[in-house]
């Protein structure tokens, strides 16, 4: 992977509190990032150097391509009295965007993320969020920097968070995001840097990311017909149960593409874990092959 950004034996301190020590690494292009650690551990100070809006007191940071793109998503998002489509072309303005590009980027976020545009006052929480992502992602960023993406949103708005992440992950944006839910690093981390009081205590792949890791997706409301479809998905492996709710068995580095499916087929997700669970004789058949076996 194509190395974006590098951080080398980076310090940070407020007056006499060092707030960061010693912290070297790195972010690649497409990679997604979960830093994590306890309240005042370092995360935002942190996410702040990442994207460029603090200076390390010591030790540097290094752009490895020119004129890389960074979007911010801070954790807190005011209720502004603006419509998103106004306040996003205001953004767009200060962010020195062509008006003409701003209102076609501008109507196709609108489109892509479902967002009406009403008061941001009468905004629900998932909505705001919506609308601070999107603001960062007015210039197409290259490095994506998240606070706390999930934090305060309800579980229907959590998964199409992590769906539309997932999909800038796709398309090779770089994501690093403090985070807390064990849903969103194992839906969309590749590494976890965990922080300690300003110490990098650890910083690697997460242990069950490899090629033969399986998670488990439990789902509820999906019709029979389209429970059919998601067999068909590249990584699906099997069926733990076909009711509602139903569970299934898939390839980790497809449960992202899988989540997706089930959420546009109308499901809601219950849950997502990592699995090392049953053999398959335990398991129930593909309705593929049960409907081979009536046919023969
Ligand atoms: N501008 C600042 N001036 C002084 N101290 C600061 C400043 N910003 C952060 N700190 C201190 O740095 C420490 C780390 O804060 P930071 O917000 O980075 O932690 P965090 O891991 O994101 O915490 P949380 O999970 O609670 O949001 C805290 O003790 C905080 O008080």
């Amino acid at each position: 992977m194509q190395e974006l950004l590098e951080l080398n034996g980076v310090h940070k301190r407020f007056g006499k509190s060092a707030v960061l020590q010693n912290i070297s690494w790195s972010l690649s292009r497409g990679e997604c990032v979960a830093i994590i650690g306890g309240n005042g551990a370092g995360k935002s100070t942190l996410l702040h150097i990442i994207a460029g809006l603090a200076i390390p007191s010591e030790g540097s940071r290094v752009e490895l391509e020119a004129s890389l793109r960074f979007g911010y998503v801070p954790e807190r998002f005011p209720a502004l009295r603006f419509r998103p489509s106004e306040y996003l072309h205001h953004m767009a303005s200060i962010q020195g965007l062509d008006t003409q590009e701003a209102t076609k980027r501008i109507d196709a976020m609108l489109n892509v993320f479902q967002l009406q545009d009403i008061k941001m006052t009468l905004c629900s929480k998932g909505m705001l969020q919506k609308v601070n992502l999107m603001q960062a992602l007015l210039r197409q960023p290259d490095v994506l920097v998240l606070d706390e993406p999930l934090s305060g949103l309800d579980e229907s708005s959590q998964m199409e968070m992590i769906g539309i992440l997932g999909e800038m992950k796709r398309q090779g944006t770089a994501i690093a995001m403090s985070v807390h839910e064990p849903l969103l690093i194992a839906s969309l981390a590749d590494r976890v840097t965990q922080l300690k009081r300003g110490r990098m205590e650890r910083d690697g792949v997460l242990a069950i990311h490899n090629v033969d890791a399986r998670t488990k997706l439990e789902f509820a409301d999906v019709q029979p017909d389209r429970l059919r479809e998601l067999e068909g998905e590249p990584g699906f492996l099997y069926w733990i149960s076909r009711g509602n709710p139903a569970s299934m068995v898939v390839r980790k580095h497809s449960a992202d593409d899988i989540l997706l499916r089930i959420l546009q087929s109308g499901g809601s997700i219950i849950r997502l874990e990592p699995w090392s669970g049953e053999t398959m004789e335990q398991v129930e058949s593909p309705i593929s092959q049960q409907v081979e076996g009536m046919r023969a």
